[in-house]
């Protein structure tokens, strides 16, 4: 147990590649918490997964011992946040347990969308920031022009700024001074009843759920038993302890500390991020830590697993996965044309990306996936509101009286020299414009209100690809708005394919269906008899296109000669046939129902 005066909490805040990994590696190297032979290339990053996508999903803390300048020995927390924008909210606990925030700039790049969003974050959070301008090894850095654009940007006097290049180690131990020096110590009441924040927690099989704690108020004890604020669940610690950065477990963990606590609960829904850990005797008696919000899926899709026996895999690989992420939500649907499925609620579309192919490449499962949408609110006529995260189950148009739909607010960072292609797309995309602040001469900072369904269409690549990469992109969720909007149904060989349908803005109905039908056309393969594709609201079409009959056998071609071709034309035949569905006599594959997702390329 540390007096709280030598602890320091605090967590690096960064866009996406500008370095936190790295540094957090120097920081652990240079503390000797890890030695440099130990060192496996980024230890926070721990999933396989994430290594791979460069991308850090779960929040962790780690614990280091640095003797500073003075001579004394202080207990650094450093507690690790996720870099996506569908990870907010965790990010927001995460800084919640800390007093403090190195905030991370690359020296080439500046200021991006989402070093601004962390810092607001952050700010949000009361942290004391420490900006560390990084990658000054490289040659096109220029750490005086970010300076300055730190002082007029973010407020913070220029003098404040530390140097460093993470890859090279220089000025890390600086950062570690500064740490000691300009970040706060906690001042929790050891004496009062615990108060623990849980900022993140994951299941373990053999411990069960791992929460990943600050204490706030008094201690808690291995033996102790423990309640769940927000949930009401109640349990014993197991173990308690902290990572450095493997588990080196501990009787007690008290005000100020950051640690983690073995519960025995079976499942993360038990003890959720944000919530306030305590002792049963007060509960109720005592306020719980500010900012709990139960995990809201913005995100829907049906998954389907390709070869139907797999039904019950899917459904037990759903359910160890939401084990450990209480932001997944899912429950059996039926599709016409594809099945048994799960319909799936995501915080974004990354976060649907990682659980797709987590049960692809953990569960060995193929998955077929509809278009991701949103969840609209319908009200209908008699009065009654209906949440509707599936298209295909939207009430009929005469029983609607209004449909109400998700927004976000967006802001883009980009050089100004893109703002008139970036313009067009949002305002393409129903986009509403609301702010332009200049950051530098040529650097721009664009605030905008969008429908989220608009975002979730490939709009984060059209940005890439009309900026040529430069921008960059953070939203936030900003409430319902009623929308003029339809259901379009595709409908395949005469019959309607539920899976294929989508919610689309009245005005761009026929332009998308227009498109859809074209696409469809590409990519549903020819049939030994001729297959209309149309598409249509309600009863009306409003396009259609006819793929011709297959004539031909694929083998025709190679005149019986070349075995091996012929081999490997067949193969090549099965590979395809891998995500193809039966929907009545016509077989669709896969592309076909994420169509939806890339129609904009080509209309815009
Ligand atoms: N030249 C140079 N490269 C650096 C430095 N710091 C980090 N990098 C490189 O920049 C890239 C991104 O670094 P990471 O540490 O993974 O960045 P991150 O901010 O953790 O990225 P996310 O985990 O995706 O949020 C890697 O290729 C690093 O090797 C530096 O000081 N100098």
């Amino acid at each position: 147990m540390t007096d709280q005066a030598h602890i320091r909490n605090f967590c690096i805040i960064a866009h996406i590649d500008h370095g936190k990994s790295t540094l957090a590696d120097r920081l652990l190297e240079y503390t000797g918490t890890i030695s440099s032979r130990e060192m496996t290339e980024q230890v926070l990053d721990q999933m396989e997964l994430e290594r791979e996508r460069g991308i850090t999903i779960k929040a962790q803390a780690v614990r280091m011992l640095y003797t500073a300048r003075n001579g004394e020995q202080y207990e650094l927390n450093l507690i690790d946040t996720p870099g996506h924008v569908d990870f907010t909210y965790e990010v927001s606990r995460s800084l919640a347990a800390c007093e403090g925030a190195l905030l991370v700039i690359d020296a080439t790049q500046g200021i991006e969308a989402q070093t601004l969003a962390n810092l607001y974050l952050a700010l949000e959070a009361d942290l004391t920031i420490i900006p560390v301008i990084n990658k000054i090894d490289l040659p096109s850095a220029d750490p005086e022009r970010v300076r300055q654009e730190v002082e007029d940007v973010i407020g913070l006097p220029a003098s404040e700024c530390l140097l460093a290049s993470a890859k090279e180690g220089i000025g890390v131990s600086e950062i570690l001074e500064a740490i000691v020096e300009r970040i706060p110590p906690p001042h929790g009441n050891l004496g009062r009843p615990l108060r623990a924040l849980v900022f993140d927690s994951h299941y373990d099989s053999y411990k069960g759920v791992i929460a990943y704690v600050r204490i706030v108020d008094g201690s808690v004890r291995v033996g102790d038993r423990i309640a769940m604020m927000a949930t009401g669940s109640v349990t014993e610690v197991i173990e308690a302890g902290y990572f450095q950065p493997r588990m080196v477990s501990t009787q007690i963990l008290s005000a100020g500390e950051v640690g983690y606590l073995a519960t025995g609960f079976k499942n993360v829904k038990d003890c959720r991020v944000g919530d306030t850990a305590t002792v049963p005797e007060v509960l109720g008696q005592i306020e719980p830590l500010p900012g709990y919000k139960p995990a809201k899926p913005m995100v829907f899709a049906g998954f389907y697993p390709v070869d139907s026996d797999d039904y019950p895999l899917l459904r037990e690989a759903l359910e160890r996965l939401q084990l450990n992420d209480a932001s997944l939500s899912f429950e059996p649907e039926t599709s016409a044309a594809l099945g048994f499925g799960f319909r799936c609620g995501f915080l974004g579309l990354l976060h649907m990306e990682i659980i797709q192919e987590r049960l692809e490449r953990e569960y060995g499962l193929r998955i077929l996936a509809t278009a991701p949408n949103v969840e609209y609110y319908v009200t209908k006529r008699n009065g009654e509101v209906v949440k509707v995260d599936n298209p295909s189950a939207f009430p009929p148009p005469g029983e609607i009286e209004k449909i109400e739909e998700p927004w976000v607010e967006l802001s883009i960072f980009s050089p100004a020299r893109y703002i008139g292609p970036i313009m067009e797309l949002v305002t393409a995309r129903r986009g509403v414009f609301k702010e332009m602040k200049y950051i530098e001469a040529d650097r721009v900072l664009l605030t905008y209100s969008m429908p989220l369904a608009e975002l979730i269409v490939d709009f984060h690549d059209q940005l890439k690809s009309r900026t040529q990469g430069y921008a960059s992109l953070d939203y936030s969720f900003a409430g319902y708005r009623e929308a003029d909007l339809v259901k379009l149904d595709i409908l395949v060989n005469g019959q309607p394919v539920d899976a294929l349908s989508i919610i689309v803005h009245r005005s761009e109905a026929y332009r998308r269906g227009r498109a859809l039908v074209e696409k469809l056309h590409k990519l549903i393969p020819r049939q030994l008899f001729e297959v209309p594709i149309q598409a249509a609201i309600g009863s009306r079409v409003i396009a259609r296109e006819t793929i011709k009959a297959l004539r031909k056998d694929v083998l025709a071609k190679c005149y019986g000669g070349d075995v091996t071709r012929k081999k490997k034309l067949l193969e090549k035949q099965k590979e395809g046939k891998k995500r193809m569905k039966m929907v009545g006599s016509v077989e669709i594959p896969q592309e076909a129902f994420m169509a939806v997702l890339s129609l904009k390329e080509d209309g815009e």
